[in-house]
């Protein structure tokens, strides 16, 4: 007798379940319609006001049983979830997004190609110091068969009294050293203002992790028609590092590349924390190709290789390497840059992995 009455009530929370089920569905609706309402406008997706406004009138009409506060509790989680899901439609809608591209961004950097499934390796010095130093490094790198020679001409230095850089110099270095090696240059820029300028000498704009969220750097990096090479911030959020690189695809320049350089965390043992899984979810999210920095990430000479070799196990479109003919005298990052003894020994060891698969370089067109 007490389970044909227990079966009864079951029945009807079944029907308001389902009642229920529709509302909140219903209600995921019109939130969502609002959502995107605000995008369109610009508003902001989460307001407080407006939600304090429907948890007071919650409050007034309620004739329990549920307590005020818990009835709060569960609309404050509905309300979350609203939130979600207009987070959701406008992810979708990021022109990075591999939802919105589902083939792989391939950039051409003077005949090298990047993100078509053939891995490139970046080298070149930390920062520029002279023509003799670059064309060092420069001569190793097409020895070993490379197109991509990197190296610092601005560089924004913790300490104001390290080493700047030698600016609009150390670029003409760079591009004189490359056009005789037939090698192609990324360095970083800093400075919107220098955006304009640096397109005549660098084949790759890079924007280093420190200018990470330098939303007017961005959109200057946006605006031209030149590769960028974006780094991951110090504490940025995958999701921050996308937007980021929304930034610059939405001013109008598609070819963005992606580089995971490590992240700050409490762990001492490394520079950074090399975020490897970071690797596969920016491959998975966005159509944009990705490379490990495994300079700046591990900071340590030790961990060079392993660092590499997982970077292109898990899917890495490139590894960026630093080397410089004389690290002990280098006016920047002297521990951690490879000589070039070791950093053939170093690219030996990455072929030798089979994990490595040079991406082909056509012949140049210059
Ligand atoms: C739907 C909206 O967006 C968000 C979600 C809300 C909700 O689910 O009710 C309320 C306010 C906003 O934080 C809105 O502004 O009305």
């Amino acid at each position: 007798m007490a389970n044909i009455q227990i079966d009864e009530l079951r029945e009807k929370l079944d029907d308001i379940n389902l009642q229920l089920l529709d509302l909140i569905n219903e209600r995921a609706e019109l939130a969502k319609e609002i959502g995107r309402v605000k995008k369109a406008q610009g508003i902001n997706r989460f307001d407080p006001v407006r939600e304090r406004k429907m948890l007071d009138l919650l409050s007034e009409k309620n004739r329990g049983p549920f307590d005020t506060s818990t009835l709060q509790h569960i609309f404050k989680e509905i309300f979350k979830a609203s939130l979600e899901l207009q987070e959701d439609d406008h992810r979708k809608a990021l022109l990075v997004s591999r939802k919105r591209q589902p083939d792989n961004t391939v950039i051409d950097i003077k005949g090298e190609k990047i993100g078509n499934g053939g891995q490139v390796l970046i080298s070149g010095p930390c920062a520029v110091e002279s023509y003799e130093q670059v064309a060092e490094v420069a001569k190793a790198v097409k020895k070993q068969g490379f197109k991509m020679l990197r190296g610092g001409a601005f560089k924004p230095r913790t300490s104001p009294y390290d080493f700047q850089g030698l600016g609009e110099e150390g670029l003409k270095i760079l591009k004189q050293v490359a056009d005789e090696y037939d090698l192609a240059v990324v360095s970083e820029i800093v400075n919107p203002a220098d955006i304009e300028m640096a397109v005549k000498y660098v084949d790759v704009i890079q924007i280093g992790a420190r200018n990470m969220q330098n939303f007017e750097l961005l959109k200057a990096a946006g605006s031209v028609d030149k590769p960028v090479l974006l780094k991951r911030g110090l504490s940025a959020t995958i999701q921050e590092f996308i937007n980021a690189a929304e930034y610059i695809v939405s001013n109008g320049n598609t070819q963005v590349m992606l580089c995971e350089r490590g992240i700050r965390t409490y762990e001492k043992a490394t520079r950074n924390t090399l975020d490897i899984t970071a690797v596969p979810i920016l491959k998975q999210e966005t159509h944009l190709p990705v490379l490990v920095d495994v300079t700046h990430s591990t900071g340590r000479k030790d961990l060079l290789l392993p660092a590499a070799k997982a970077g292109l196990a898990i899917g890495a479109d490139g590894i960026m390497v630093e080397v410089h003919p004389d690290p002990a005298v280098a006016l920047s990052d002297a521990a951690q840059q490879l000589d070039i003894p070791q950093y053939e020994k170093f690219v030996d060891d990455l072929k030798a992995s089979g994990l490595f698969n040079p991406a082909k370089v056509t012949p140049s067109t210059l």
